[in-house]
This record gives structure tokens, C-alpha cells and sequence, in this order.
């Protein structure tokens, strides 16, 4: 076994278009000794993986890597570039990484240069130039001399295909795309097709541009959300300020932000009361009001009046980096469907050289073909055996929405996430701070021993500390009429129930009715009260001193007035929604009517995994909670999807995130990814039915060498073209890109809550 010790090591790898690319370097470094757990990012370029120095060093890694055509740098040395080929010397090529010091963290990576000026276009024009010369010499020139330009602007586009090709088979991978290609095109030199053959490597030369110009729409769509947030920041320095880069603010020191500036922090308001467009975190355009103890988010928008801004996160933590870090991430987990590519791949590859061998052999063997001719059909169907376009499918769509899930405040952690959204046919909702807003209201105070000043005062000293919403809302209650908490001791929650504390040497307890009628503190005629209060989907805690009951509290939270409308969307999608919640069967009841949701009450937090589990072993389940308390159940469900507005939100936790306080983003995010999987299914569809149409032709002879990669090029053109169409879908609307809308089903509406319409 591994003498010496293990470590994560990290490298940035630039020069990959796509998921073949990504496999080729984790191909090659995966086989070394002494390495392990290797996760390649295409949209962050980086390369991590455990080493065992002791077996494998850093540099053997990056030898590797090189070897196979991939620019590689430790993090923290300057990027080097990619080796593409012999045409391009080496100062031609693009500096993409500027000068300087390798930047920190991917999400201040360097921009996307544009696909004009990378290495790979000039490798384009450069043999494109080149067979344009060798078809005007036909002209001019003898044909024998002609015939040496195209072999010539052949190997000028082959020898770093099969320098690649080469590296690969060397390191294990001999069946790649690479070996494909300088197979077929050094074949059809071999039997004398140089024109062909040349042809055949610009066409190759061009599908491969075309990958990278989609990876990097996709890479720089995401990187513009760092844009956005502003360089400098107007730090306040006593009585003045003082212009410094956003970079170097500190935790707790104050920046000014004036009317139409961005904000260049997260951070609370200290003084100042202004809209806030949020759109570059949340999606959501609409300012927010912001006023003193609010948050805002760096990247967002002044628009009103003079905000002083303490910084409450470092810049590499705020908001909007971890959002890009997060999708970086995403984009490196693979979908189910992704990984079946790939092994489809690793069969096919070897399967159509068989194939093509049997084809150049045995009709001219067994019944006495021309060499020539079933030698070229071989070489053509080598070429479409070719499988970019079907590699890059799967890849280029989940790329594209992930990126448009991010700007509209909709981030899902990877393709296999958005295959399990796409399928999901239920959806359970927390009720607290998802349905509803989560900042209930005290409504009622009912006594039976004592007043209400005294009541309340108990309550508070109880809840005073408590996380629970209901017990902060008691306490602002109470502030808000000016009554002082008791003192208590010993306080600690009930989870599910209620909380409990030691006031003036009585055991006081806040909980729920249910927790009172445990203590037998539950009269009849205080029953009737509470129910009469339930009805009105309110929440009742009771008051008990040593299991005597003192007195109610009825609080309400209302839902979100989006709430209904999200039910109905997801109705119309084909989903069932259920409401999970704590709170008593009769408040449950009430507020699930008015939103025409079923409902399961009175459910201590262990019973919500378990109902989440249970739905789950028959159906694809979506849970959306706070992701803070919903945690496990989050965790139990097929998507854990948690919601809130910004930095409440645990982004870590779920799967998913909806960063807007918008229940309509549920079925948005849904579309989304149902959106994406019709992309994905038509990219694939794209792919083979093209190469299924040109193998027929290739065998029956009607179609040759050329045309057999320019359908493998045409296809990698359409699939990147269709993936890209996502980056403009709108999740928000019912009609779709891919999915048909369909008429919303109607549903039962009771009193409470009338159906709002919000969109
Ligand atoms: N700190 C508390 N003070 C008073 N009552 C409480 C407290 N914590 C829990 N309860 C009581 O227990 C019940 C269930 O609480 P639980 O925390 O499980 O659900 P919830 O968060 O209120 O609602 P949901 O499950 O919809 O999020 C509440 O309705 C309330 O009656
Ligand atoms: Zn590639």
C-alpha cells in the first residue's frame, strides 16, 4: 500500500470545451499510481485530486496532462497555454490569463477570451488557408504538385490531432475521437485521397471550435454575475471616505453607497432607507426596500437615497460568489444520463473500428470488392463513428441552464439534480417561511389566571432566545407593548411542542394545545376556545404554570401571496402538492383549503422524514423547505430544494435553492429542468439520427469521406445551437421551450384565502 501521506491537490487546466475534453484528463491522471478521488470543473478549469507524492509527483500529473493537450498550472502559478499544434508558435497564443498571479478562487477567473482568438481558430484558419491554396494551385499548378499541398495542409491539421491521439492510447484511452480521426484521415492519404483528406481535417478542426465557443457562452454568462459587483468601495474613514478596492474590505468596517451605485458588499444597513434592485442574486428586479438592519447583497443596486452599508462578508464569501462557485461546481457533477453517454461511448468507439475493419476486409476477400473502394467506405465510416456531437449533448444543455437558472435566482447543484426535478410528481412544502412568509403576528391574548400584562411577561421570558418564529414573534409582541420579560432559567425547546423555562421558581411552558392536553391542562371550555381561534387558521399556544393553564396566544402567519398560484401551476404540471406541518390538524386545515393543497399536521420534525420517506418510496419527491431546520427532511426527499431570499438561504444544504421568496419559482424550477430535458432528448436524437442517416448512405456508397464529418460537424453545430436556446428560456412563464403549456387545472378554493394573481 501508499507509504507517505495523501494529499488534495489543485490545478487549473485550461484549453476544455466539453465533457470529452474533462474525461480525457481525468483519463489521463486517474491511472497514475498514488491518485485518487480526481473531479475534474470544465466551467472552472481546475483539476483536484488526491496524491500520494510518495508514488506519483506534481510533475508526472502535469506531464500528463500536457501530454495530452491541456495547459496546466498549480494554483497559484501563472497559467500556462495550451499546446495545440506546431502552426501556432507559442506567442500567438491567446493570453488569456492576463499577467499577474493566478487569481484566488474561480470565480474571479479570468474572462472567456473570445473564439476568435484561441488557439483553436487559428488552427482552423491556418489549415483552412491552406487547403483554400491547394484548391487555387489545382488550377495553376500540375496535378501531382496540387496533390502535395493537400497532403501537406492534411498533416498540418493532423499531426496535433494524432500527437493527442498518441498521448492518449498511451496513457490507456486508445479509442478517442483523436485515433478516430488520424486514422481515417492518414487512411485516405494512404489510398490516395488527399483532397478528401484534407477536407476531412478542416471539418474536424472547425466542430472542435464550435465546442469551445459553446462551453464558453455558457462560462461566461455565469462569470458576468461577478461583474457585477463593483471594483471599489467609498469606505468611510472617520468623518471621510476613502475610494478602496472592494476586495480588501473587512468584516465590520462601514461603506457608503450613493444612489445609482452598486453595492460592493454583503452587508447590513446602519443608516439610510433606499430601494434595492437585487436582480444580479435573486433574479427579481423589483427594488426592495431596504431600511436600517437589512441586508443587502454586493452586486445589487442603490437606487434611491445614501446607504451606509456595514460589511457583514469578505468578498471571496458574499452571496453572489458562492452562487458562482456553486453552479461552477454544479456543472462538474454529471447527470445519470451523462454517464450513460459516456460508457455508450467507450462501447461504441471500439465497435465501429470493428466494424470499419471488417468492412475494408471482407467484401473485397469474400466476394472480390475493390480494395479501394470498401477501404474508403471503412475510412467514411470511421468518420462516423465520430461521437463529438453525441458527447457534447448531454453537457452543452445542463450547462446553459444551469446558467439561466442562476440569473433568475433558480441554482441546482448538477445534471443529476436537474434529471431528478425534471421527473419529480410530487412536491411537499414546509409551511413555515415557505408557504407562508414565516413572520407570524400575535392576534389574540386570552387569559385565565391573571392579566394579560402578566401573561405575556411569562411568554416572553420563556421565548426570550428562542430560534422558533412563533417564539419570536411573542417576544416582539411584547416588546412592541412595552411589557418587560420575565427572567427565566433553565430555558430549552420542546421541539415540535413548544419550549419551556424556570420563572420565579414555577416550571413555565409555552406549547402547543396538544402539549397542554399531554399535561392534562386542557379544559373543555378552553378547548372550545382554541378551536374556535384554529378555525380561523390561527396558532394557539398555551400558557402553562406547573401544568396549569394561564392563559392563549393565537398567532397568524399569512401565506404568501404567490402561494395559491404556485399550487395551481404545479397542478397544471401534472404535480400533486402536500403541506407538511408541525402546527395542529385544524389551523393546517384552514390554510391548506385556501391554497388548495392536501395537508399532513401535528407532525413532530421526525415524522416529517418519515411522511418525506414514506411518499418517497413510491414517487418522485420534491421538498422545499427553509433548508436550516428542514435539514434531513430536505435531505430524505429525491430534490431538497431550500428556499429564502439571499443570505438566509443554507444553499449548502440542498440540493437545489430558490433564492427569491417566490413559491411560483418551485414549478419554474421544474419547467426548467423538464425544459432541459427535452433539449437534452432532442440533442441526442440530433446526434444519432444523423449519423444513422449517413451510414446508411456511407455503405450504400452514395455519400463519401468529407460528407461523413461534416455530418459529425453539422450535428455538434445544431446540438450546441439547441443547447443554447435554453440560455433564454424563462422558467416564469407557462409556455416553455420545450414543453407544451397546458391549461391550468381547476381546483377546490374555500373562503380564507381567495387565489391571488401575482404574474
Ligand atoms: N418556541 C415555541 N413556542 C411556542 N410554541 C411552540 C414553540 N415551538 C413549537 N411550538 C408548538 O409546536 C407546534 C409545532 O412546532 P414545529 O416547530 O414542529 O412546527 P412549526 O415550525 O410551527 O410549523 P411548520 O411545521 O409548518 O414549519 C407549533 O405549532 C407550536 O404550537
Ligand atoms: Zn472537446
Amino acid at each position: 500500500m501508499a507509504d507517505g501521506k495523501a494529499a488534495r491537490r489543485e490545478w487549473r487546466v485550461t484549453g476544455m470545451d466539453c465533457g470529452a475534453c474533462a474525461a480525457k484528463v481525468r483519463g489521463a491522471v486517474e491511472r497514475l499510481p498514488g491518485v485518487a478521488e480526481v473531479d475534474v470543473a470544465l466551467m472552472s478549469e481546475r483539476l483536484r485530486l488526491t496524491l500520494n507524492e510518495g508514488e506519483t509527483s506534481p510533475e508526472r500529473i502535469e506531464k500528463a496532462v500536457r501530454g495530452i493537450g491541456f495547459g496546466i498550472s498549480a494554483k497559484g502559478a501563472k497559467a500556462e497555454k495550451p499546446k495545440v499544434g506546431f502552426v501556432l508558435p507559442d506567442d500567438a497564443m491567446p493570453d488569456d490569463d492576463g499577467a499577474g498571479p493566478e487569481p484566488r478562487s474561480a470565480t474571479d477567473a479570468p474572462p472567456e477570451p473570445n473564439w476568435y482568438q484561441t488557439a483553436k481558430a487559428r488552427l482552423v484558419l491556418g489549415s483552412g488557408a491552406l487547403l483554400a491554396t491547394a484548391w487555387a494551385s489545382r488550377l495553376v499548378l500540375p496535378a501531382e504538385v496540387s496533390h502535395w499541398v493537400f497532403v501537406l495542409a492534411t498533416l498540418i491539421g493532423l499531426i496535433p490531432v494524432a500527437r493527442r491521439a498518441v498521448a492518449m492510447a498511451r496513457v490507456g484511452m486508445p479509442f478517442t475521437i483523436e485515433m478516430l480521426m488520424t486514422i481515417a484521415a492518414s487512411g485516405a492519404l494512404v489510398i490516395g485521397e488527399p483532397e478528401e483528406a484534407a477536407l476531412v481535417v478542416f471539418l474536424f478542426a472547425v466542430g472542435e471550435l464550435l465546442e469551445g465557443v459553446s462551453a464558453g457562452k455558457a462560462r461566461n454568462s455565469i462569470r458576468a454575475l461577478t461583474k457585477l459587483v463593483p471594483k471599489t468601495a467609498r469606505l468611510e474613514v472617520g468623518r471621510r471616505t476613502r475610494e478602496v478596492a472592494a476586495e480588501t474590505l473587512r468584516v465590520g468596517q462601514i461603506v457608503q453607497v450613493r444612489p445609482g451605485d452598486r453595492v460592493p458588499c454583503d452587508g447590513k444597513v446602519v443608516s439610510g432607507t433606499s430601494g434595492v434592485d437585487e436582480s444580479p442574486v435573486t433574479g427579481e428586479s423589483v427594488p426592495r426596500l431596504k431600511e436600517p438592519d437589512a441586508e443587502v447583497f454586493a452586486g445589487s443596486i442603490n437606487t434611491e437615497a445614501l446607504l451606509r452599508v456595514r460589511v457583514i462578508k469578505a468578498a471571496a464569501d458574499n452571496t453572489i460568489a458562492r452562487i458562482v462557485r456553486l453552479v461552477e461546481e454544479a456543472e462538474s457533477a454529471r447527470a445519470p444520463t451523462e454517464r450513460f453517454i459516456d460508457r455508450f461511448s467507450r462501447i461504441y468507439m471500439p465497435a465501429v473500428v470493428g466494424l470499419a475493419v471488417l468492412v475494408a476486409v471482407v467484401p473485397p476477400l469474400a466476394f472480390g470488392g475493390a480494395w479501394d473502394e470498401w477501404v474508403y467506405r471503412a475510412l467514411a465510416l470511421l468518420l462516423i463513428g465520430c461521437p463529438c456531437a453525441l458527447v457534447i449533448s448531454v453537457p452543452a444543455s445542463i450547462t446553459s441552464a444551469l446558467s439561466t437558472g442562476a440569473r433568475n435566482g433558480l441554482l441546482m447543484k448538477g445534471g443529476a439534480v436537474i434529471e431528478a426535478a425534471a421527473r419529480v410528481t410530487h412536491v411537499a412544502f414546509d409551511k413555515t417561511g415557505t408557504l407562508t412568509h414565516g413572520k407570524p403576528q400575535v392576534t389574540d391574548v386570552q387569559t385565565i389566571v391573571g392579566d394579560e400584562t402578566g401573561l405575556l411577561a411569562l411568554a416572553a421570558g420563556v421565548e426570550s432566545g428562542a430560534s422558533h418564529p412563533l417564539g419570536q414573534a411573542i417576544c416582539r409582541a411584547v416588546e412592541a407593548r412595552g411589557i418587560d420579560p420575565a427572567t427565566a432559567t433553565q430555558s430549552r425547546a420542546l421541539p415540535g411542542k413548544g419550549a419551556e423555562a424556570v420563572i420565579a421558581g414555577a416550571t413555565i411552558c409555552v406549547g402547543s394545545p396538544r402539549l397542554a392536553a399531554e399535561r392534562g391542562a386542557l379544559s373543555e371550555t378552553l378547548r372550545a376556545e382554541v378551536e374556535t381561534l384554529e378555525a380561523q387558521g390561527k396558532t394557539v399556544v398555551i400558557v402553562l404554570l406547573d401544568s396549569v393553564a394561564q392563559g392563549l396566544i393565537a398567532l397568524r402567519d399569512e401565506p404568501r401571496a404567490d402561494a395559491a398560484e404556485a399550487v395551481a401551476q404545479l397542478n397544471a404540471l401534472g404535480i400533486s402538492s402536500v403541506m407538511l406541518t408541525g402546527d395542529s390538524s385544524r389551523t393546517a386545515f384552514v390554510i391548506a383549503e385556501g391554497l388548495g393543497i392536501d395537508h399532513k399536521s401535528e407532525l413532530m420534525p421526525e415524522d416529517k422524514v418519515a411522511a418525506i420517506q414514506s411518499l418517497a418510496a413510491e414517487a418522485k419527491v420534491m421538498m422545499i423547505g427553509d433548508g436550516i431546520n428542514d435539514a434531513p427532511a430536505l435531505a430524505a426527499a429525491h430534490v431538497g430544494v431550500a428556499m429564502g431570499s439571499g443570505t438566509d438561504v443554507a444553499l449548502e444544504t440542498a440540493d437545489a435553492a430558490i433564492l427569491r421568496d417566490r413559491v411560483t419559482d418551485v414549478p419554474g424550477q421544474i419547467r426548467l429542468a423538464r425544459a432541459t430535458m427535452g433539449n437534452i432528448r432532442q440533442n441526442i436524437a440530433i446526434a444519432l439520427g444523423l449519423k444513422g442517416a449517413f451510414l446508411v448512405t456511407t455503405m450504400l456508397g452514395v455519400t463519401g469521406l468529407w460528407i461523413a464529418i461534416l455530418a459529425d460537424t453539422g450535428a455538434t453545430v445544431l446540438v450546441t445551437l439547441n443547447a443554447l436556446r435554453l440560455l433564454f428560456f424563462r422558467p416564469n412563464t407557462a409556455d416553455g421551450l420545450a414543453e407544451p403549456a397546458s391549461r391550468p387545472t381547476t381546483y377546490s378554493n374555500h373562503s380564507l384565502n381567495p387565489r391571488k394573481d401575482t404574474i
